[in-house]
């Protein structure tokens, strides 16, 4: 069982317009992005960042890894070792490193050494839950020193991505979830939940009712994230770099759109890679969805109709209370619930966890504002006024997570109500 409902409360994120979100102009730009690759072991983690270390891509990406692994057959320009670190410095600029501590420290240490990067790419062990990684890289620049990195302004936190075995993925959900029934969800689980894009890999090797069966429980647990199928990791770098996932970005704006917008896109915007994005179509709510997921982790999608300030600050207190407290907050205590009041506690405590939420509040002063949530960190960012066009014209709340039944909404819809 997760440990985090333990944690020290976490500091409120401003819900001020944040300087540093929202254009071109701001700093965001000029932070490298760091993104996380966990999977299943096995999967094709290795395969990928094989190809993003020796492809001709034009970007100078930093890889760092636990291990080698059959990573280290990579040609190498040169070799560098140094008692916490091996680096491997590849042809195409990129740069392959294995360090004992792949925590922040140890990056702005190998960055102060190697100089600034486009990309960072940190591989997550097999076992992972890659939540407290991103957790440990969102909203916290000042862990790394950016002077020392070569770069204006540090690092930024661009996406989850996860690698899961199209032959083994649904058995290892499977056993994940029977092995770990005391203590809840298991690290697959935990991995495709807290994931931003998820690669379906070893797609060459199974039928395709397999393969859809495994996409619809991945689906289950976490509909926002993109479903690339792929042979030996071949995919356009595009879906997974520079994504902005913790941002306002297109990306964001992609996860919440409808089921049935999506099933419009997907008819006039082939992907012609030929990367199979299945966001569209899926009934979440399908019988066919195996039983061990439904226990495990799952969705919840809310649709919120125009909040009004005191509904928006009570939405406020409704999932400060479900991410700090891993409970629900009564309706009476919406309107006049602060962080400091929240000591009553129902039965529900405990038996909720949210690993991942996003979400579009619309107010009905006519703004709109973001909602990203990290475990039990959270934001909601105003939408700058020239965006608003670009995001879907509906409230609406996507949580994931453990013990997200139908009382969540209720709760959720009549705190707001
Ligand atoms: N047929 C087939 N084999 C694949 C594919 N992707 C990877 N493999 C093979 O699967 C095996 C495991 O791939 P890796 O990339 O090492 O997997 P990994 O996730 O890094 O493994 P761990 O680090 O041990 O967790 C290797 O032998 C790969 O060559 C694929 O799409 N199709």
């Amino acid at each position: 069982m997760d440990s985090e409902a333990d944690d020290d409360i976490p500091e409120l994120i401003s819900a001020e317009p944040d300087e540093q979100s929202s254009s071109d102009k701001n700093p965001i730009a000029k932070r490298v992005p760091l993104t996380i690759i966990c999977g299943f072991l096995g999967a094709g983690k290795s395969t990928l960042l094989r190809r993003i270390l020796t492809e001709r891509h034009g970007y100078r990406i930093a890889v760092i890894m636990n291990e080698f692994g059959d990573t280290a057959d990579i040609e190498a320009k040169s070799i560098t070792v140094d008692g916490e670190s091996t680096t491997l410095e590849l042809a195409n600029g990129c740069l392959c490193c294995s360090i004992k501590d792949s925590g922040a420290a140890a990056i702005e240490s190998l960055m102060r050494k190697q100089g600034a990067f486009d990309h960072i790419l940190l591989e997550a062990t097999g076992l992972a839950d890659p939540g407290p990684i991103a957790g440990m890289f969102w909203h916290n620049e000042e862990y790394i020193d950016a002077r020392s990195i070569g770069s204006e302004n540090g690092i930024v936190l661009d996406g989850v991505v996860c690698v899961v075995d199209a032959v083994f993925g649904l058995k290892q959900m499977e056993e994940d979830h029977a092995d770990k029934e005391d203590e809840g969800p298991g690290e697959s689980l935990r991995q495709i939940a807290g994931s931003d894009v998820i690669i379906l890999n070893k797609v060459d090797l199974v039928q395709s009712s397999i393969l859809s069966a495994t996409e619809l429980a991945i689906k289950h647990v976490n509909p926002v994230a993109p479903v690339y199928r792929t042979v030996r990791a071949e995919l356009n770098l595009g879906h997974i770099l520079g994504i902005q996932a913790y941002s306002i970005g297109q990306r964001h704006l992609s996860a919440l759109k409808d089921q049935h917008e999506l099933q419009h896109d997907h008819d006039h915007d082939h992907d012609h890679d030929h990367d199979h994005d299945h966001e569209q179509g899926y009934n979440l709510s399908s019988s066919v969805v195996p039983h061990y997921v439904t226990r495990g982790i799952s969705s919840l999608q809310v649709s919120l109709p125009p909040l009004s300030a005191t509904q928006f600050a009570a939405f406020d207190a409704w999932i400060r209370t479900i991410l700090w407290e891993n409970r629900l907050l009564d309706s009476v205590d919406a309107l006049t619930s602060t962080p400091d009041s929240q000591s009553k506690k129902s039965p529900l405590q405990g038996n909720i966890n949210v690993l991942r939420c996003k979400g579009l509040l619309i107010l009905t002063s006519g703004e709109q504002h973001v909602l990203q949530g990290v475990r039990n960190m959270y934001e909601i960012i105003p939408v700058d006024e020239s965006m608003k066009s670009e995001f879907p014209h509906a409230g609406k709340v996507v949580l994931i997570g453990k013990g997200l039944g139908e009382d969540v909404r209720h709760s959720l819809l009549s705190a707001v109500g």
